[in-house]
């Protein structure tokens, strides 16, 4: 069974027309990124999906069931870290399992097995702003999985870290999703991001969005450094920049 299915959702904000018809499915523990121009309504795709945003037309399925317009049930992080500077990192990362409803306390046992995986660990008593920004989007993500462990959704989690960081990132996150487990949806504007991190590419159209293209990412995991130039790479960073 699909993990999501995104069915035929199309969404006007007034007289703005922002997505026409799209359709997307996710499988089980696949990584689907999205990359589309600057506006064109992914960020409203997103919002859709976790049901904080009403569509005009069509539905989200989460393993069969629908979920249109239903909050809570998939985990969500924006390109900005969002964690709570008067809080520790634990504290920030508990949050999720506290709005649950667990325990404080347990809250925080959960949370501190996963710090060591996340490089974090160490740090658990120190606050935001004494982490780099690599390490803030590290824990923003652990925050992420802590919602919901199974689909997350990604919107630019590395579009404001320094190229150096950004790099190492993305390996990082392509390490830690063979023990993680999870299926991922991932908004970037990054074409060596994309093909890097994916299985499978949606491109998207300007506004009103629509699916352009489908793009399957064949090239073998694990994938490290040298992935970025080798020539399936390339072929696939060419085509690509044709279509967009
Ligand atoms: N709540 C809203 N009310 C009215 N218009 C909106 C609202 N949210 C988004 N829009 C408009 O919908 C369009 C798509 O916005 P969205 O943020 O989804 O694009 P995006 O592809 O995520 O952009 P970017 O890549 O720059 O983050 C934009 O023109 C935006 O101004």
């Amino acid at each position: 069974m699909k993990k999501l299915e995104i069915i035929e959702v199309t969404k006007y904000f007034d007289a703005l027309y922002t997505l026409e018809n799209i359709s997307l499915s996710l499988e089980k523990n696949q990584f689907i990124s999205i990359l589309g121009p600057s506006g064109s309504g992914k960020s409203t795709l997103f919002n859709i999906i976790a049901g904080i945003e009403k569509a005009d037309h069509g539905k989200i399925l989460i393993e069969g069931r629908d979920y249109t317009g239903k909050p809570g049930r998939v985990s969500y992080m924006h390109q900005k870290d969002l964690l709570l500077p008067w809080k520790t990192i634990l504290e920030n990362v508990s949050m999720p399992l506290i709005i649950k409803g667990t325990e404080k306390k347990d809250a925080k046992k959960q949370a501190e097995p996963y710090f060591h995986l996340f490089g974090l660990e160490g740090f658990e008593n120190h606050y935001p702003h004494q982490l780099s920004g690599g390490m803030r989007q590290r824990a923003a993500l652990l925050r992420t999985y802590l919602f919901s462990q199974d689909i997350m959704l990604l919107d630019e989690p590395f579009g404001g870290l320094d190229a150096i960081t950004k790099r190492k990132m993305q390996q990082w996150l392509l390490s830690v999703l063979e023990d993680l487990k999870a299926s991922i949806l991932f908004i970037t504007h990054d074409i060596d991001e994309a093909i890097f991190l994916s299985d499978r590419i949606y491109i998207l159209s300007e506004r009103p969005a629509k699916i352009k293209e489908i793009v399957d990412v064949t090239i073998p995991r694990p994938r490290d450094h040298t992935t970025f130039t080798c020539e399936a790479f390339v072929r696939l960073k060419e085509k690509i920049l044709a279509i967009l």
